[in-house]
């Protein structure tokens, strides 16, 4: 099992308001739609039993806007629309302006956001501009002035106890579920995108392209099975071999620790772990992975963990639910035969 233990933490400054009410940033593509991950978002800004606001970005941001309208967030008020060609490829440099001027006009007391990669691109930015100390990979909100989060890779869980006015949390979608479809009275209102702050004008960034591995397979981040492969599966091959059919058969995602990454067995978006994807699905298969703490610090969340592995002693089996010894050469066709049938 992971260790945990309970640290607490207090977190001071802030402007002195008093009104409780949230802004929660709604990710959203190019193409205008609500990514998943917002989902949980907006129900982790409803546990803080404040009204909130949501502001959306982007050239489609008004279809993404008609979209959460159709969402069940009853507490929803107001949906900001920054409707802004330079900000659809969501650039911390582009971003930060914007959520500084609404922030410091809003008077909100809680700004919510993914933990993902757009999340802490700018979080951190708007906290040194606020002069706050953002709370990060928020897990659970106890009440709306504490908070859990993992520190050292998960080894311990840290409960926050903020006294700060404003409060700046980027939250794990894993440890929250999402919203579902539904209805909610939220007026839609346009804002204008702030480009300065404080009087300087955005530094001259631009978005040159984007490299991305296409897969028709469930996203790693909501995926409710993963399999995944380690370095005992030797090589690209033995991996795409052993843990392809097997991640097709159960209808997975495919998932490796970075030392399987390293060694160029598949693509580094599929890692996992402290400095990969934070994954929390149904079923995890774990083959030839050692259970790495790093590793570990990824699946956390996983609900039943399964692992194949030669050596009885791999930590990985101090977390698994069920496991294997033996051969996976040997062991996962097997498997992968028998779940067909
Ligand atoms: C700062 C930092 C960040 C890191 N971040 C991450 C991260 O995000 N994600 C991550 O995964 N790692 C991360 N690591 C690396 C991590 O420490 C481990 O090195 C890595 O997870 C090990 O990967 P592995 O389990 O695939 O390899 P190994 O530890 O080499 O384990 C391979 C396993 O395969 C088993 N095996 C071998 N052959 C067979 C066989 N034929 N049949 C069955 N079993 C077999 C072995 O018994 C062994 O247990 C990080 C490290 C550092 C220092």
């Amino acid at each position: 099992m992971l260790r945990s233990a309970a640290r607490r933490f207090s977190a001071f400054g802030g402007r002195g308001l008093t009104q409780a009410s949230t802004l929660a940033f709604v990710e959203t593509s190019k193409e205008g739609v609500i990514a998943p991950a917002s989902l949980n978002v907006l129900y982790a800004a409803g546990k803080l039993g404040n009204q909130i606001d949501a502001v959306l970005l982007g050239s489609k941001a008004q279809e993404a806007a008609a979209s959460l309208q159709k969402l069940d967030v009853g507490s929803l008020n107001k949906i900001l629309v920054v409707s802004e060609q330079s900000l659809d490829d969501l650039l911390p440099e582009h971003i930060t302006p914007v959520v500084y001027d609404l922030l410091q006009k809003g008077d909100y007391s809680h700004f919510v956001v993914p933990a993902s990669s757009v999340g802490k691109g700018f979080l951190p930015r708007v906290g040194a501009l606020l002069d706050l100390q953002p709370i990060c990979d928020v897990t659970q909100i106890l009440d709306p002035n504490t908070f859990v989060r993992p520190m050292y890779a998960g080894n311990i869980l840290a409960t926050v106890e903020s006294q700060q006015s404003q409060k700046l949390i980027s939250v794990r979608s894993s440890a929250f579920p999402a919203v579902g479809a539904g209805s909610n009275s939220a007026a839609i209102e346009t804002v204008a995108a702030s480009t300065s702050v404080n009087g300087a004008e955005i530094p001259p960034v631009q978005w040159e392209g984007a490299n991305l591995v296409k897969s028709e397979r469930p996203e790693l981040g909501s995926a409710a099975r993963i399999v995944s492969g380690g370095r005992g599966l030797k090589n690209k091959e033995t991996f795409e071999a052993l843990v392809t059919p097997l991640a097709d058969t159960l209808g997975a995602a495919i998932g490796a620790t970075r030392a399987a990454v390293d060694a160029g067995f598949c693509d580094n978006s599929l890692q996992i772990g402290q400095t990969g994807k934070i994954v929390a699905p149904e079923l995890y298969i774990a083959l030839g992975v050692s259970g790495a703490i790093q590793h570990l610090a990824g699946i956390k969340d996983a609900n039943t963990v399964v692992a194949i592995n030669k050596d009885p002693e791999a930590p990985i089996f101090q977390v698994a639910d069920y496991g294997l010894v033996g051969d996976l050469n040997e062991l996962v066709p097997e498997l992968t035969e028998k779940l067909k049938q």
